[in-house]
């Protein structure tokens, strides 16, 4: 069995670190962090997720401003929401959780986020950042920044080895891609085009799986000994929970296990991280506005 990296338990750890440095700032300045959540509609997912990012939020003592909005808002409303957050002196993150309703321009409510508040890091500005090595982002997308967070806190060695990354989306794909280059790493991009995905994927020393397909990748799929962060949140039918479905990732954990020398389970991998980075970078936000960085 390999090791397993313990997500949830590292996402922790982080969490007491930000607690820790909130109380600081609050002794310096008076004042804490904080973070204002947008919700449009009603999807069950989102309304678990943004109702997991408060709650972290609350523990650490970020102060979070909810706001939410009907599913049949307009883009200018929103972006008047948008707009007056990007004003307000007390908030110092702004996240619009995705996905937004299909009549509504996601990069056009994405770009007119504060670039100061971008803690998502989805900002055109900040992703551009990204893909300049030298150019310092404001911010890291939460997961991809993750993901590289889960590697260097377990020991493992980034620059020099052949990284693997199975996906190309805008908020995981791409950005954890940009990192691990900048990390020194030798990067494979791969797709649904990708020709023969199980030998390109055993290439990797690490593999992170970001397609969003439940248990895709199989053991053939991966260089015995590689380290696989599994970055999938794919909900299947499972008539033996209460709730009727189950959490898997992109890549089969039964079937893998054995072969890789440390992985990431689903959930209490990728997933706790992620929410931990949000406050991280929120965090920061708060420490530039108050002349602390
Ligand atoms: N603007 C925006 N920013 C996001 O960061 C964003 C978003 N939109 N839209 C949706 C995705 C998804 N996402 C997750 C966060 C935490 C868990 C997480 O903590 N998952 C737990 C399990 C949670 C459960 O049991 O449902 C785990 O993996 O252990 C999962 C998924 C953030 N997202």
């Amino acid at each position: 069995m390999a090791k397993l990296i313990d997500g949830k338990a590292i996402a922790a750890t982080i969490r007491e670190e930000i607690k820790v440095e909130v109380r600081k700032i609050e002794a310096s300045v008076g004042k804490v962090p904080g973070l204002a959540t947008v919700l449009v509609g009603s999807r069950t997912d989102s309304t678990t997720y943004v109702r997991m990012k408060r709650k972290a939020c609350e523990e650490v003592g970020i102060e979070s401003f909810h706001t939410e909005l009907p599913e049949s808002v307009s883009e200018e409303e929103l972006l008047s929401c948008v707009e007056r957050l990007n004003a307000d002196p007390a908030v110092h993150g702004i996240l619009v959780q995705l996905p937004l309703p299909k009549h509504i321009n996601e990069e056009r409510i994405l770009s007119a986020i504060s670039v100061e508040k971008d803690v998502d890091g989805f900002h055109p500005v900040n992703i551009g950042k990204l893909a300049m090595k030298s150019r310092t982002p404001r911010f890291v997308p939460c997961t991809p920044r993750g993901c590289i967070e889960l590697l260097v806190r377990s020991n493992v060695s980034i620059e020099g080895k052949c990284a693997v990354v199975l996906g190309r989306s805008n908020i995981v794909g791409l950005p954890v891609s940009l990192l691990l280059l900048h990390r020194n790493a030798t990067v494979i991009v791969c797709h649904s085009k990708t020709q023969d995905l199980p030998s390109v994927c055993r290439q990797g020393d690490i593999l992170i799986a970001a397609v969003g397909r439940a248990n895709m990748v199989k053991r053939d799929w991966i260089k015995p000994g590689a380290v696989v962060i599994d970055v999938g949140i794919n909900s299947i039918p499972d008539a033996s929970k209460k709730n009727g479905y189950r959490l898997v990732g992109d890549v089969d954990f039964d079937d893998c296990k054995d072969v890789c020398g440390m992985i990431t389970p689903v959930p209490g991998g990728t997933g706790p991280m992620t929410i931990a980075m949000l406050l991280r970078n929120c965090c920061d936000s708060a420490k530039e506005a108050f002349g602390l960085s």
